[in-house]
């Protein structure tokens, strides 16, 4: 219930306000609401439609995006989601960690700040989604708002899309709450040290230490990077970071790109063509992590977990381990959790 009182000296007739809130919003990329045809074809249409995402002139792709991609690729996706989906609560669990996620970080928030603060989520496509998150906000009284996008490294079709969805919700308010948003973690040491721990407890329970551990990232055309988005040159940062924070060597961590769509050249190596090359080349056991996904999602569960895995396996790997992503792992939220305080800094003073 939205907490409204008269202002302090106020007349008689002035109309109840909401009480004065910082609210957080945490923002991730967003997912299907089932799995049938039509809900995978309405969420993938609001995703690729994205310019952010796919960069061609719109007279160009929407007639290859609705009469080619929308017919065919809901159907196959949506298998791939129906493999993974969360039956017990039927919702994908990208949307089941970032539930949980939002949860313990309110709690920790809740803590240090008391009620003051608002916790919430949204989606970039689908739902929840940004406007009617930033809506309930401004409604429970949020005059300042701090917009988390759940990215560690920046790139154009993540952190900076979810931006621009907030910022058109704020152009639609009256009274348009103070806003903020997060930047980029990817060398944020509580970020790389909760990896870090992740991968450090995977590799105790494994008989037989893994001869390489290949960080996973999403991939991009590479026409981004050269057009100066710095995603690329993030992960690459975020692998260096962890290699020292674990005390390795160069020869048993290497950073990989997956999920490649379309025909243009995307960010090399291929994860697919690079776990079946190590195993040609005599790795047997190789552990795969994916540092640029802050929640388990299709592209890990799926995509790596068996699609990649078979690729390794294929062509000679003996032993394939997932170290899944660090989701609502204690030490990630306190990472988050550090990273907003920091963020809000002058607002709660
Ligand atoms: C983590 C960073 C991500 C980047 C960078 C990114 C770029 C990007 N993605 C596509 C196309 C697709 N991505 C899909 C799923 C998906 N992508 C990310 C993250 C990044 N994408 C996440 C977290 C997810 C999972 C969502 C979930 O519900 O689990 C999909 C949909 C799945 C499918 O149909 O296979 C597509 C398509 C492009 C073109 C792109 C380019 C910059
Ligand atoms: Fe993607
Ligand atoms: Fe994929």
């Amino acid at each position: 219930m939205t907490d409204r009182s008269r202002p302090a000296h106020a007349p008689e007739d002035h109309p109840a306000l909401p009480s004065d809130k910082i609210g957080i919003l945490l923002a991730n990329l967003g997912t299907p609401d089932a799995t049938d045809y039509w809900s995978m074809r309405r969420y993938l249409n609001e995703f690729l439609s994205d310019r952010r995402v796919i960069d061609l002139p719109r007279w160009k792709w929407q007639p290859i995006l609705q009469l080619i991609v929308l017919t065919k690729r809901p159907f196959s996706s949506g298998a791939a989601y129906r493999s993974i989906w969360n039956t017990e609560l039927d919702e994908s669990p990208l949307l089941t960690i970032t539930k949980a996620q939002t949860a313990k970080f309110a709690a920790r928030m809740a803590d240090r700040f008391g009620d003051r603060v608002m916790v919430d989520f949204c989606m970039r496509y689908g739902n929840p989604s940004t406007p009617a998150k930033l809506r309930e906000m401004v409604e429970a009284g949020c005059h300042r708002i701090l917009f988390f996008p759940l990215y560690p490294q920046y790139a154009g079709a993540t952190t900076a899309t979810a931006n621009d969805q907030f910022f058109r919700a704020l152009m639609a308010e009256p009274w348009q709450p103070a806003s903020r948003t997060v930047p980029a973690y990817f060398d944020d040491p509580a970020y790389i040290d909760a990896l870090a721990r992740s991968i450090e407890r995977a590799y105790a329970e494994i008989a037989g230490r893994p001869e390489i551990l290949v960080c996973s990232y999403h991939g991009m055309p590479e026409r981004y990077l050269t057009q100066g988005d710095p995603y690329y040159c993030q992960c690459q940062k975020t692998t260096r970071l962890l290699r020292e924070r674990l005390g390795w060597d160069e020869t048993e961590i290497i950073s990989t790109f997956q999920s490649r769509f379309g025909r243009e050249e995307w960010l090399k190596p291929y994860t697919v063509e690079e776990v079946a090359r190590l195993a040609r080349a005599g790795k047997k056991r190789i552990a795969v992590c994916a540092p640029a996904f802050s929640a388990d999602c299709i592209e890990t569960l799926e995509e790596i977990n068996v699609e990649i895995r078979d690729a390794f396996l294929e062509a000679g790997g003996e032993s394939f381990t997932y170290i899944p992503c660090l989701n609502d792992d204690d030490a990630h939220i306190d990472a988050l959790a550090g990273i907003a305080a920091r963020e809000l800094g002058g607002w709660l003073d």
